[in-house]
């Protein structure tokens, strides 16, 4: 059974002062077993990150569905579960990464990781240990874990919302361009984590802008123009080519 399907998704979005209402994009369907990594690829504008920001329930859809295999409340679909549900699911089941780090003020690099960690049931103990083990991994110099991320650069917060999502091991992790502005060494990095996670059984959504990056990460890869599944590894589809 999968584990996350979209049926018939579309989103429209009304510009309010030119009066107009402009779909942003529709009829899209795929699906994705436990564990598998779908990458959606497709030109700027062509919807991507709405179908991200529609399954961590950002937007809601005009029409379709978003089926999610939950843990907790069983078989839902995302659109139309409760606020206090969705609550629920985005701290213990669905994690989201995108360019844009949205943290709390005033909560340190070390605090706002070992949060997540002690969110999902860890020790104190535990967690300050994996803190201290994810910031090394993502090469956030010791320096800045005591200090408040407002003032980091580009790719730090980058690495910070990585490692802040990454040590949650969320079920289904989406990951909107988390990679975008990182030099070649840290998308190794995420890379790696990638990979961890899809071993321990994470499914995940990516996009992504270097299409290289995904080379052999993903399971499946959904084209936004053509609308459908243009490579699946398990069954072949686009390997002759
Ligand atoms: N909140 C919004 N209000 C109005 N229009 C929006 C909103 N969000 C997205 N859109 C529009 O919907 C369309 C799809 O946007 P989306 O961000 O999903 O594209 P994308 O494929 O992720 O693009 P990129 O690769 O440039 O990030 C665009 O035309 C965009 O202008």
């Amino acid at each position: 059974m999968s584990i996350l399907e979209i049926a018939g998704f579309g989103k429209r979005f009304t510009i309010h002062h030119l009066d107009k209402t402009m779909p942003a994009t529709e009829n899209i369907h795929f699906s994705l077993e436990a564990g598998e990594f779908i990458g959606i690829v497709g030109k700027s504008g062509s919807g991507k990150s709405t179908i991200l920001k529609s399954i961590y329930r950002t937007y809601l859809p005009d029409e379709g569905k978003i089926l999610y295999d939950s843990q907790r409340f069983g078989l839902v679909d995302l659109s139309q579960v409760s606020d206090r549900q969705m609550l629920y699911l985005r701290k213990y089941e669905i994690g989201y990464v995108s360019q844009f780090l949205n943290v709390m003020p005033r909560t340190t690099c070390r605090q706002l990781v070992t949060n997540a960690l002690l969110e999902m049931g860890e020790s104190e103990i535990t967690a300050n240990v994996e803190t201290e083990k994810t910031l090394a991994h993502f090469e956030l110099d010791p320096k800045l874990w005591d200090s408040y991320p407002n003032t980091f650069s580009g790719g730090e917060k980058l690495r910070l919302n990585i490692a802040m999502a990454t040590v949650k091991k969320p079920r289904l992790l989406l990951l909107d361009e988390p990679t975008a502005s990182l030099d070649q060494q840290s998308k190794v990095r995420v890379r790696e984590m990638i990979e961890k996670l899809k071993n321990n059984g994470t499914t995940l959504v990516g996009i992504f802008h270097d299409i290289e990056f995904m080379e052999g990460l993903c399971d499946k890869v959904f084209d936004m123009k053509a609308k459908k599944i243009v490579l699946d590894n398990k069954v072949g589809v686009g390997s002759e080519s």
